[in-house]
């Protein structure tokens, strides 16, 4: 159809680091390379199974380079796992394609209608209440009427808030904040959804449900970009996955291959 927007991403030697503004930023550097005979500068990473790579840049500031020279690109129809040791990468890649992070180097590009489940306010005001946030992003999605009404009956039966939904979201707890944000987000079907894996969390009869609406989000979805160290979800859901380790791309390949190459070098 003219004028209809084809989702794709395309991620092109994105890079990305964070100072570290700490009081122990000294204490730090003398930790990781008390002992090191090498410049601060040639140092990369503490060798340990975690984190991006710590270094120090031209000014002797240390910075974590959580994403390096990541290339890769998304098509119509697919569904990425991220996956990786804690501190790979993941949730910092998510972010740079829900555009929160600007990237240091390369550069990314999203077409498509995105929403991401990356926190548990997931762009909610905590000073309205979850009606009145549905209201407001429903109406932001240009609905009105009785589109605005069964999105609102959507999200209140599958959040089970109760009065709380006529409350403040800051009134709420973390767990009821993700009910109403993850309800929400997966009642409007977006082109490409972004989501970390701990949406999955809460209480079992909640992850239960979550599951359930999530097969038919995924359906619906043209492409799923999702962090899991759960490696049966990930088998579950992803057709294609990127194993991430130190901020690079390890492996990036059809779901099968790249889970057992994972698992193999885990045992
Ligand atoms: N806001 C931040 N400020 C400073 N450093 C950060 C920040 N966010 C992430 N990092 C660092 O960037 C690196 C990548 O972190 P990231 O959260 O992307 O990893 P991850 O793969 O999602 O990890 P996990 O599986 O533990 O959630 C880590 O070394 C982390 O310490």
């Amino acid at each position: 159809m003219a004028g209809t927007i084809v989702p794709a991403i395309r991620a092109e030697n994105l890079s990305l680091s964070f100072p570290v503004f700490h009081g122990g930023a000294r204490s730090l550097k003398k930790t990781l390379f008390a002992g090191a005979k090498r410049p601060l500068a040639a140092l990369r990473g503490s060798g340990v199974p975690t984190g991006g790579v710590i270094a120090a840049d031209g000014t002797a500031r240390i910075m974590v380079h959580a994403l390096q020279d990541v290339s890769f690109s998304v098509r119509a129809g697919e569904r990425l796992g991220l996956i990786g040791h804690n501190g790979a990468g993941k949730s910092t890649l998510l972010r740079a394609l829900a555009g929160i992070y600007e990237p240091a180097g390369g550069w990314v590009a999203v077409s498509g209608s995105v929403s991401a489940l990356l926190d548990p306010s997931a762009g909610m005001n905590p000073e309205l209440t979850g009606r009145e946030n549905i209201a407001l992003r429903g109406r932001q999605m240009g609905l009105d009427g009785a589109a605005l009404r069964r999105l609102e009956e959507d999200v209140e039966t599958f959040a089970e808030l109760g009065p709380f939904m006529d409350l403040p979201v800051r009134l709420c707890s973390t767990g009821m904040g993700v009910r109403l944000s993850f309800g929400l987000a997966t009642a409007i079907a977006p082109q490409i959804l972004l989501m970390d894996e701990w949406f999955l969390a809460g209480d079992a009869l909640f992850r239960e449900k979550a599951r359930a609406r999530m097969t038919g989000v995924i359906q619906g979805a043209d492409i799923l970009v999702v962090t899991s160290h759960a490696l049966s979800t990930m088998r579950e859901w992803c057709t294609r996955v990127l194993w991430m380790e130190h901020g690079r791309v390890r492996m990036d390949g059809p779901a099968e291959l790249v889970l057992d190459a994972y698992a193999a070098g885990r045992d």
